[in-house]
């Protein structure tokens, strides 16, 4: 059993911050017992962590991003989605074919996600077996938890980039075998690229894996009308982009994140309410590729579950603070043009950053009993020089604050 007090502020429920000033969270190993304003009498002897003024929170989680992206960030945007994957994404993501190359920049965006406060992340690696495997190695000796997964595509892509189908199936069921019970903390997942680089056989086969070894998925959908057009081309029956998915079993029926779903059709939005489908928001990346901004309240009003994902590196920043700022911002832009769509709150959007996409790893994102204890303690004593509120000090470090202010991050209970 162990203490820590501090500041305790999270969001049991979309709309509102449970704010504990002076407060103590009981841990019985790495699971929350309960967050108090005194430590009850049977548990006053444990050992207590005091952060003394600072601010605890849930970590973060990054519910999608490319990893072998990482050269990229911050470069090459001056493309929508298709030309910006063969032009400059492709070539980089060729690379990781050399083991040396996917250890070197792995571990270098696995530094990055750790100084942003990122506990869990959802990962796109690359074609590649062994770099991928490398990949997840250094996510397990980091401590932050999540799932990679290697990307399968095996037609429309570059010739570097293509692999025979067979190969990808067998590669992914590989890492399957050798990860599945590696580590508690980071699992595979099951990741087609997207519609256009996956044959039907492939996607037919993926979607037995993830049923078969109950693995989750991740892909793309619905981003931005070049590619929605190609889909339509290439499966004129199906009804929509993500019925294609959903026609092989890629589509909820393990846990599935679908990024950007920026373009969504109303019968695309209730298969995905009605199959637990997350929508990973992706704001910064939407607006860099110019793609459109995903309609955040209309899918919350439909009951869709709502994650984030910095996207690196169609998105420019590692921070998921960033992805609550920038989704606040682009839903007002949409609620100034239409007042029917109500703005993001930044209750909302932390719900979203923390138990929201939490939740796709289990009980992760919340204080409330019962939850893995993954947090942050943030110093923002350099931004706290009148008399804010606790939550107004929270709001400030959201707005202004970087990973300097992040103190300490525990994942799982364990200070990592
Ligand atoms: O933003 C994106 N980044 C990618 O790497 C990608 N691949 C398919 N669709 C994609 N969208």
């Amino acid at each position: 059993m162990k203490i820590i007090k501090g500041n305790i502020i999270f969001t049991p429920t979309y709309d509102k911050f449970e704010i504990i000033k002076d407060g103590y969270i009981i841990l019985s190993n790495n699971k929350i017992v309960g967050v108090y304003n005194e430590i009850p009498k049977q548990y006053k002897n444990y050992e207590l962590i005091d952060y003394k003024d600072k601010l605890i929170i849930p970590g973060m989680n990054d519910l999608h991003c490319h990893a072998p992206q990482f050269r990229n960030v911050g470069i090459a945007m001056d493309k929508e989605l298709l030309p910006w994957l063969n032009d400059y994404t492709f070539p980089e993501e060729s690379k990781y074919k050399d083991i040396d190359y996917g250890k070197k920049m792995y571990s270098k965006f696995v530094k990055e996600i750790y100084k942003n406060g990122t506990t869990r992340v959802a990962a796109f690696a690359t074609i590649h077996k062994e770099s991928t495997m490398k990949l997840m190695d250094i996510l397990i000796d980091s401590g932050i938890g999540g799932c990679v997964g290697k990307v399968n595509m095996d037609r429309n892509s570059c010739d570097s980039l293509c692999e025979y189908t067979m190969t990808s199936i067998n590669d992914t069921l590989d890492i399957i075998k050798r990860y599945l019970n590696k580590s508690e903390l980071v699992k595979p997942i099951i990741t087609p690229r997207f519609v256009p680089t996956c044959s039907e056989i492939l996607l037919k086969n993926l979607g037995e894996i993830a049923i078969k070894y109950n693995l989750p998925v991740q892909s793309h959908l619905s981003e931005n009308i070049g590619e929605i057009n190609w889909v339509k081309e290439l499966h004129p029956r199906s009804k929509f982009y993500g019925d294609v998915y959903d026609s092989y079993n890629l589509f909820g029926d393990t846990p599935t994140l679908m990024a950007h779903c920026v373009h969504l059709t109303d019968d695309e939005i209730n298969l995905m309410k009605t199959k637990n489908v997350y929508a990973v928001h992706c704001p910064t990346s939407n607006a860099n590729l110019g793609s459109g901004i995903m309609p955040i309240r209309k899918l919350l009003n439909n009951n869709v579950k709502i994650a984030f994902g910095s996207d690196v590196s169609g998105g420019h920043s590692f921070s998921i603070f960033k992805a609550i700022v920038y989704a606040i911002e682009f839903s007002k832009l949409i609620w100034a043009q239409n007042k029917e769509y109500d703005f993001l709150t930044l209750s909302e959007a932390f719900y979203i950053a923390t138990k929201g996409g939490g939740s796709f790893f289990g009980n992760i994102g919340s204080f409330e009993k019962d939850y893995e204890f993954d947090a942050l303690v943030i110093d923002d004593s350099d931004l706290n020089f009148d008399n804010y509120s606790l939550l107004e000090r929270l709001e400030k470090f959201i707005y202004l604050g970087d990973d300097r202010h992040i103190y300490h991050r525990y994942v799982s209970g364990k200070l990592i």
